[in-house]
Parts: C-alpha cells; structure tokens; sequence
C-alpha cells in the first residue's frame, strides 16, 4: 500500500511524527511519501496544494492528513488560503462520506464536558457529506440595490449527492446498532426538505434499519442531553462539521477523534476532526491521539488491515486507562510522551 503523509501546517507536523512512530513500530509492507500541503506549501511554492502535492495524492492508496490553517495567511486571496488545500483534494479525490466515530474511552467519563452517567453511553458515528452543501456551492459578494456588500454561499444537494450518502450511512448503520438519524433543517431549508425525501426513499432498501428525523437545533441540543440516543447520524457537510466538533467534548476533547473521509473506490484520507490548533502550535503540547486514530481507521478501511487498525486502537484505549493525559484532558503529558506511550503499549501487546 503506498500511503502519502501529508503533515500540513500548524500542530500537523507534530502529530504526523507521532503517527509514523506508530507506524513503525507495526513495521507493515507499506510505501510512504511526503508531499507539502497547507500554510507549508503556500510559503514554498504559492499555492496550498501544489499540482505535485495533487498529482501523489490522486497516485497514493491511502493519505495520512494532519491539518492545515495557517493564520499567517488568513488574508491572502480566498483560492490561496491553506484551507484550500484541504477543500481541493476532498473534491479532486471525489471524497464524499466522512465518517466521524466518537466513543468514550474507560476512564475518561470525568474529562467529558458532560455528566459522567450520560458521557459513558455515548458510542455514534457521524457521517458527514463532504463533497455538497455551502463549502462548495456557488459564493461571492455582490452588492444590494441599497448599495450594501452582501456575502452569498448558495446551499444545494442533488439527489445523487444525498443518495451516495444515505446508503453509506444506512450501511453503516446495518454493521452497528441499526439505528441512523437523519439531521436537518427541513422545517427551513428546500435542501434539507429535499435531503429528506430522499433518504427516505433510500430507507426502502434497508428495512433492518430504524430512520428517524431530526432538525439540526434539536441534534445539537440531544447531544448534549442524551448522546446515548444516537447509533448512526447522517448529515450534510456544515452540519455534520459543526455537531462533530461538539460530540469531540462530550468524549472529552477534539484532540481523540478521528476520520475518514472515503471516495467511491478503496482510496481515502484520514485526518483528526480538528483543525492546525495555531494556539499550540510548537509547544510540544498537542495531543496526537486523534492523529494515530485516524492512521488505525487508513489502515482498516485503505489497508483492509483491521488487525492492526484494532491493535493501535487497543493501545491508545490501554493508555488513556493508564492515565495518561495531555493539557486538552486536564493532565501535562506533552505530544512526544503521549506518542510515547502508545509506542510502548503496542509493544507490550507484541511482547505478550
Ligand atoms: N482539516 C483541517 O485541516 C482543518 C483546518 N482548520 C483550520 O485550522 C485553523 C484553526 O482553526 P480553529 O477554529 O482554531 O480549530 P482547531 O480545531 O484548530 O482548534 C480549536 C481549539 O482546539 C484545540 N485543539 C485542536 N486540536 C487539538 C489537539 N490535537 N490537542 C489539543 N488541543 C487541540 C486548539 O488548541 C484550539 O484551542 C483554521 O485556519 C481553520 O480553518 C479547522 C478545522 C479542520
Ligand atoms: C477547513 C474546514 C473546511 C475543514 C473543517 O473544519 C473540517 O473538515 O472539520
Ligand atoms: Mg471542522
């Protein structure tokens, strides 16, 4: 398998050493590339994903992304922004589903923003569409007949779009609890009216499934009140970023959760769900769980390796148990030591 490491800006290079750390210690038959993406790219070639960086993304199996954002060039051209970057190979790459898992860690129900009771039951799969919705709709600025600026992001999901994605949710749903909520804003929005139509057509395919609705207020709010509720959650691409950074804090930080975001073939890439954190970065502080889930879900879903995806996901279970905290979890365990201790727990399951 060739897997391109694309570290980024920010705390991505960080994390992305901890990860190929990980990596070898399960010394797999696999390729690695580098390429520059992000705010790094921009600053040594102009552009946040240069046509090299394109080219060995389209080539490699499976890509490795740590994050990009880089607030040095917040106010360059909307195009050149490092965000870019990752907007541009999500669509060249065709990567439509995003599949964001949240499940509280034994031992971490008191770093959860909620109560432990409720924190303990939660085990759900966002799965975000990440090819539609106001991200790549038609944008700009124009100007109103009282002469006013006006920002415009033009909101749409064709059918075909909701369909791919209602079946790799309600397939998704099948190998868990069998449970998918479809979020909305169909009391509001002709997309959402729209998106639920068609899922529910979808759901004619798979009646092991239960599908229940849900405006998108009312999700967020249920997240917090109840997240136990929720098995599989189906959404758009703004909705399903914003909910997902909110289930982050209810497993107790952004810094845990991992993703995938898949195409139609076996290729796909694999990020944590948090952005280049520029608050921390180089400070050695931030954690690389998320980064190492992400490289377990490459492996399981690009590699069809779920032995070894399972091995690091027990390791990174096995260290949070132990104790092992950084500064996002209330402890003062820095990035390297973190890496560290999944290191040595992927070692010890070796040596028995
Ligand atoms: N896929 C990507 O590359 C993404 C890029 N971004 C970009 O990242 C930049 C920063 O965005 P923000 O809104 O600040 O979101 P962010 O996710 O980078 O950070 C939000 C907060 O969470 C903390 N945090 C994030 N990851 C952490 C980790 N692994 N360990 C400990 N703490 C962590 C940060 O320190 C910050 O306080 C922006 O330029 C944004 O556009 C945002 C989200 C995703
Ligand atoms: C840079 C953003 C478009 C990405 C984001 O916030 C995300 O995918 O979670
Ligand atoms: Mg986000």
């Amino acid at each position: 398998m060739k897997i391109l490491l694309l570290a980024g800006d920010g705390i991505g290079p960080e994390i992305m050493v901890e990860a190929e750390k990980v990596l070898a210690v399960l010394a797999l038959p696999v390729t690695l590339d580098r390429a520059l993406v992000g705010g790094a790219a921009y600053a040594a070639t102009g552009h946040p994903l240069p046509p090299e960086t394109l080219d060995k993304a389209k080539a490699a199996d499976a890509i490795l992304f740590g994050a990009v954002g880089d607030p040095r060039f917040d106010n360059v051209e909307r195009h050149l922004r490092p965000e870019q970057a990752i907007l541009g190979l999500r669509a060249a790459l065709g990567l439509f589903a995003n599949l964001r898992p949240a499940k509280m860690f034994a031992g971490l129900e008191d770093a959860s923003a909620l109560r432990p009771e409720v924190a303990s039951a939660i085990d759900l799969l966002i799965v975000r569409e990440l090819n539609g919705d106001v991200y790549f709709g038609e944008k700009g600025t124009r100007t109103t007949a009282d002469g006013q600026r006006e920002g415009y992001d033009v909101m749409a999901y064709s059918e075909s779009e909701v369909r791919r994605i209602a079946h790799v949710a309600f397939r998704a749903a099948q190998g868990r609890n069998k449970r998918l909520c479809s979020v909305d804003k169909a009391n509001v929005l002709e997309t959402s009216q729209l998106w639920r139509d068609v899922v529910i057509e979808v759901a004619a395919e798979y009646p092991d499934v239960t599908l229940t609705h849900m405006y998108v207020d009312n999700a967020a709010m249920q997240l917090v009140r109840n997240p136990g509720q929720f098995d599989v959650v189906v959404t758009g691409n703004l909705f399903g970023d914003i909910l997902s950074d909110q289930a982050s804090m209810c497993v107790g930080s952004i810094g845990l959760l991992a993703s995938a975001s898949l195409s139609e073939g076996k290729q796909g890439l694999y990020e944590p769900i948090h952005g280049s954190a520029p608050d921390i970065a180089g400070k050695g502080v931030a954690n690389p769980l998320a980064m190492i889930l992400s490289l377990a879900m490459l492996l399981r879903h690009s590699g069809g390796d779920e032995a070894s995806a399972a091995r690091i996901e027990t390791a990174v279970a096995k260290v949070l148990a132990d104790g092992c905290r950084g500064a996002d979890l209330g402890g003062d365990m820095g990035t390297t030591a973190l890496g560290d201790a999944v290191v040595s727990a992927l070692n010890n399951q070796t040596h028995g």
